[in-house]
């Protein structure tokens, strides 16, 4: 990860993750009452910007947010505390002496509460980012450790590409992309180009999980969240369904949901399930990304009045 840095600020390209097979176990004390997860995560090429620009000294953080669909994130109350960039930026500064001088403005392409990651993504992308602007020279391991205790995905959203997840999700284990495991996803057809399919509506990643309890996983899903999550969510197991019976695929709810992922190698496959999808009126918002990925540094765009 080599952000674009320069005295007037630093800008990141951050991606969405995707989970290539999520295996949910019991809830653990050890794991701060969360449950324990062996999954796959591979980074997807949907991209939110942050930029982020020192203020005057003492002046404290800004957050400036731009984007068609944000979400919860649009209310007029939202509390900028409650973003999970700002969470990151005062875990930064508490973490090596610095001030929050600093203002964060994210352009979101991310869908919001959609199982993309798209708060953890923008959280990776400030840490990164300050430790570029601040010239902290801090270590992978600091890092992950202050990302672990923001949030379950937050750490892999720092590596991004393709990597095996354990613990609540923090434990790491890069696959090399040219390794055995990789070669094994890309023949299963779990890497490449894929459709997303999301949606207005959000789910509760705490409830997801809570309600996981009760419904637990499908028989032959990759991922054990997603009969939960289209049990909460009808239209993602219709949208599902759609791709299954046109032969395309995999096809399966990203993380907590509830967007859908559907691998679709070949242009006359992308072009059948988004029509499909668009006469059934399946889903609220087509994508189309490739995956894995790795974040990228984004040139600061020149802003005027600042
Ligand atoms: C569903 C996944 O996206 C798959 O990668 C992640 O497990 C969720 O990661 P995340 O959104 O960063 O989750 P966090 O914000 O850390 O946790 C939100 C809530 O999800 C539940 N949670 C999360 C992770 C985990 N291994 N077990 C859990 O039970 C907890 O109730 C937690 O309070
Ligand atoms: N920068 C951010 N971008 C998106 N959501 C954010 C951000 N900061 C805080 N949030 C809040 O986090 C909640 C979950 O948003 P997010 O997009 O991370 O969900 P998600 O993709 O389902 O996450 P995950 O896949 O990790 O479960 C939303 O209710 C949103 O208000």
């Amino acid at each position: 990860m080599s952000p674009a840095a320069g005295r007037d600020g630093v800008g990141l390209y951050c991606p969405a993750k995707i989970n290539l097979r999520l295996r949910v176990g019991p809830t653990r004390t050890d794991l701060g009452g969360r449950h324990r997860l062996d999954t796959i995560y591979s980074a997807v090429g949907i991209w939110d910007r942050v930029e982020l620009r020192p203020t005057e000294p003492g002046s404290g953080f800004r957050l400036s947010l731009e984007g068609e669909q944000l979400g919860d994130l649009n209310r007029r109350d939202a509390d900028p505390h409650a973003n999970l960039a700002v969470k990151a930026l005062l875990a930064m500064a508490q973490a090596t002496g610095h001030e929050p001088d600093v203002a964060i403005h994210i352009v979101k392409r991310i869908p919001v509460g959609a199982g993309l990651a798209g708060g953890s993504a923008d959280a990776a992308g400030t840490m990164l980012g300050l430790n570029r602007l601040w010239n902290l020279g801090m270590a992978a391991a600091d890092l992950d450790r202050i990302a672990a205790s923001l949030g379950a995905d937050l750490p892999f959203c720092l590596h991004g590409g393709l990597s095996r997840g354990t613990g609540f999700g923090q434990i790491l284990e890069p696959l090399n992309p040219d390794g055995l495991q990789a070669q094994r996803l890309s023949r299963a057809g779990l890497t490449g180009h894929l459709l997303i399919g999301a949606y207005e509506s959000q789910l509760s990643t705490a409830q997801v999980y809570k309600a996981f309890d009760l419904i637990g996983p499908g028989p032959h899903d990759l991922n054990d969240l997603q009969e939960t999550a289209c049990t909460l969510h009808p239209r993602s197991r219709q949208a599902l369904d759609l791709a299954r019976r046109a032969g395309i695929g995999p096809a399966f709810v990203s993380g907590s949901g509830p967007s859908v992922v559907v691998m679709a190698p070949r242009p006359e496959q992308t072009i059948a399930l988004i029509k499909l999808w668009r006469e059934q009126n399946a889903v609220d918002r087509i994508i189309e990304a490739d995956s894995p990925v790795l974040p990228r540094m984004a040139p600061l765009r020149v802003t005027h009045g600042q």
